[in-house]
C-alpha cells in the first residue's frame, strides 16, 4: 500500500465526513476520486454513504473507469471523474455532492451565474470580486459515458469553467489537491446559498 494513496483516502475519508455535517452527501449520494498517478486514480466505490467512509469504501482504477482492485465496483459515475482526469494532468482530485440549493437551483437555471462576490477568489485564476463565474446546468442522464461526452465538448469550448451542475442531481468540481476541491466545493456551495437567496429577495 503506497503511502500516497494511503494520505489521499483519508483527506478523502474527512472530506466526506465534513460534507455529511453540512447536509450535501445523502443517502449514499456522491461521490469523491484522487490521482494515484498518470493513468490510475483512487475512487470511492458504488454504493458507499459518503459521509461514514472507511478504508475499504475506496478501489483504485484506469483512466478508462476499469476497477483495478478485484471484488470492488467503482462508483456508477467514475466516469464522470475519468473525463477530467484525462482532460487535464494538473486536475489530482474530483470531488461530486447532492446539496439541496445545488439541486433546486438546477431544477429552475440553465446556469448559475455569480457576480459580484468576494467568495469568487476561492479559484486559482480569480483575483477579484469583479469577475464572472458561470456554472454550466446538463441535463440529468443515466447514460454515463453520454453525460461525459457532453461535458467534454462543453469544457473544449469553455476550458476555464470551475464546475458544473446537472439538473435534479447535483455538483461536480475539482482541484489540484484534495484540499482545493473541497475548497471549491465549499465557495460554490456558498455561492448558491446566496444566488439562491437573491432570487428569493428579488420576487
Ligand atoms: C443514492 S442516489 C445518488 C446516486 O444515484 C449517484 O448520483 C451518486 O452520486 C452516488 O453513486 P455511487 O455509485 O455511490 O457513486
Ligand atoms: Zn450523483
Amino acid at each position: 500500500m503506497s503511502e500516497m494513496l494511503s494520505r489521499l483516502r483519508t483527506e478523502l475519508i474527512a472530506a466526506g465526513q465534513f460534507f455529511h455535517s453540512r447536509g450535501w452527501v445523502p443517502a449514499t449520494s456522491s461521490n469523491f476520486s484522487a490521482r494515484l498517478g498518470d493513468a490510475e486514480i483512487l475512487i470511492t466505490s458504488s454504493g458507499q454513504h459518503k459521509g461514514k467512509l472507511d478504508d475499504g469504501g475506496f478501489l483504485r482504477a484506469d483512466l478508462q473507469g476499469n476497477a483495478l482492485d478485484e471484488g470492488k465496483r467503482p462508483s456508477a459515475e467514475t466516469g464522470l471523474h475519468t473525463v477530467m482526469y484525462r482532460r487535464d494532468p494538473a486536475i489530482g482530485c474530483v470531488l461530486h455532492t447532492h446539496s439541496v440549493n445545488a439541486t433546486v437551483l438546477s431544477m429552475r437555471l440553465d446556469q448559475v451565474v455569480c457576480d459580484g462576490y468576494e467568495v469568487q477568489k476561492a479559484f486559482p485564476a480569480v483575483d477579484t470580486h469583479d469577475s464572472h463565474l458561470l456554472i454550466p446546468v446538463f441535463p440529468n442522464s443515466q447514460d454515463i459515458p453520454a453525460l461525459a461526452a457532453v461535458v467534454d465538448a462543453y469544457f473544449d469550448a469553455n476550458p476555464h469553467t470551475v464546475g458544473y451542475l446537472i439538473r435534479g442531481h447535483g455538483l461536480y468540481t475539482w482541484g489540484a489537491t484534495v484540499a482545493d476541491a473541497l475548497r471549491h466545493i465549499e465557495a460554490l456551495e456558498f455561492l448558491f446559498e446566496c444566488v439562491y437567496r437573491q432570487m428569493l429577495l428579488d420576487r
